[in-house]
């Protein structure tokens, strides 16, 4: 037995692992944070279909195969290791030259309420296979203390995005949406405002056997139904004050089922739903400090055209663009956000912001798994 410790590592360099309700694929990013933080690299892996499916029937309430969600995180953490390493060797860098990597896991259940949020991985195994420590489980001490367990990426988002004049706010359009409201002076709001893309890809998946409307043009090709989306913003979620944070549980396509009239075309649908996500994210976006000066949109469906011209419809006179317009590349804004999180871990300084989670206070967010 050794008693000499591993050399110590000298830099401030962290990878971020994100993948995300959508089940699209597993984000990967080098990032510095040795001073103002800078996203050096990053790189995906598509999701395979028959995990995204296995871990998309993971995430129906009821469906609790403690042998699948096993199965399911060892197969997931084990891509997160081939990403990793494909982003080391795009690099050229070694295991040695990275403090640790934060890992989100694949998240298959999101019940704060109940005191708990389960995303699949298995660190332990993520750290034996990269040879680099891994921060993992960012959301469970954030719930403990009472909190959501989520959005986290808002304090990132001031870290990154803040301004000291202007009123902005930051949009991620994942498979869920979340809003960040970064107004000079007053405390950053921050909450899910309901579905993106996962309603989106699904009603698409079953009717168009793509996996997602690619910029919206089928979307466009329909007329939003009034009286489906009357019903759809009838959810109690969108009337709930925050703190809150939605899923899967929330807004499944068996409750969308239950929505519909059963005459609607599927393609007036798709428009209902880009309609239901604009809608609710515009007026989240406008609650409480008003509309920003500036919107700054991330995630996948920062990419849909016509969910960007609605957005921009239901908000007059505010800037709307994508993050990489300030700099920061939307696409990757999660994954980044995660190496900032395992950076503030590393360091022993808190991941949460609590007015934005309803946490009793500050926390240090995850558990390190050393290499
Ligand atoms: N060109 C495009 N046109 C329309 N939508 C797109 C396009 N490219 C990506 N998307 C959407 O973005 C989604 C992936 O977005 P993203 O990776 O941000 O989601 P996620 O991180 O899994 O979600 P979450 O933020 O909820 O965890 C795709 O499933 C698709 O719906
Ligand atoms: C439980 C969970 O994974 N929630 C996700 C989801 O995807 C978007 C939105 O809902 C956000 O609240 C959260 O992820 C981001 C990374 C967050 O915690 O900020």
């Amino acid at each position: 037995m050794t008693d000499q410790p591993r050399s110590k590592i000298v830099s401030e360099l962290f990878i971020g692992i994100m993948s995300g309700t959508s089940l699209d694929g597993i984000d990967v990013v080098l990032a510095d944070f040795s001073a103002a933080p800078r996203l050096l690299a990053s790189h995906s892996i598509p999701m395979p279909q028959d995990l995204a499916a296995q871990l998309l029937a993971l995430n129906a309430p009821g469906f609790d195969d403690l042998r699948l969600a096993q199965e399911a995180s060892v197969a997931v953490t084990r891509l997160y290791a081939e990403a990793t390493q494909q982003l080391l060797d795009q690099s050229a860098l070694t295991t040695k030259e990275i403090q640790a990597i934060g890992c989100h896991g694949q998240t298959v259940r999101h019940r704060p309420q109940d005191g708990y949020t389960v995303q699949l991985q298995q660190p332990a195994l993520l750290a034996e296979l990269t040879d680099i420590c891994v921060a993992a489980d960012f959301r469970s001490r954030d719930i403990a203390a009472g909190g959501q367990g989520a959005p986290l990426v808002p304090a990132f988002h001031q870290c990154v995005l803040g301004d000291a004049q202007e009123h902005r706010a930051v949009l991620n359009l994942g498979g869920i949406a979340n809003v960040t409201q970064l107004k000079p002076g007053a405390p950053v709001i921050g909450f899910d405002t309901g579905p993106a893309n996962l309603l989106m890809d699904a009603w698409c998946q079953q009717h168009r056997a793509q996996r997602f409307d690619a910029h919206g043009a089928w979307a466009r090709s329909g007329q939003a139904d009034e009286a489906l989306l009357a019903r759809c913003l009838s959810h109690p979620f969108f009337a709930a004050t925050p703190p809150k944070s939605c899923g899967r549980e929330e807004f499944s396509l068996a409750w969308l089922t239950t929505q519909l009239g059963g005459k609607e075309a599927a393609a007036d649908v798709q428009a209902t739903l880009a309609e239901l996500t604009a809608l609710s994210a515009a007026s989240a976006i406008k609650a409480w400090y008003g509309a920003p000066e500036r919107l700054l949109l991330c995630g996948g469906g920062a990419r849909n055209d016509f969910l960007r011209e609605r957005l921009a419809q239901h908000l007059p006179g505010v800037i709307v663009e994508r993050s990489d317009a300030l700099g920061v590349p939307g696409d990757w804004l999660e994954a980044f956000a995660f190496a900032w999180l395992a950076y503030r871990l590393w360091h022993r300084l808190p991941g949460n912001l609590p007015e934005v989670t309803g946490a009793a206070g500050l926390r240090l967010l995850g558990a390190i798994y050393p290499a």
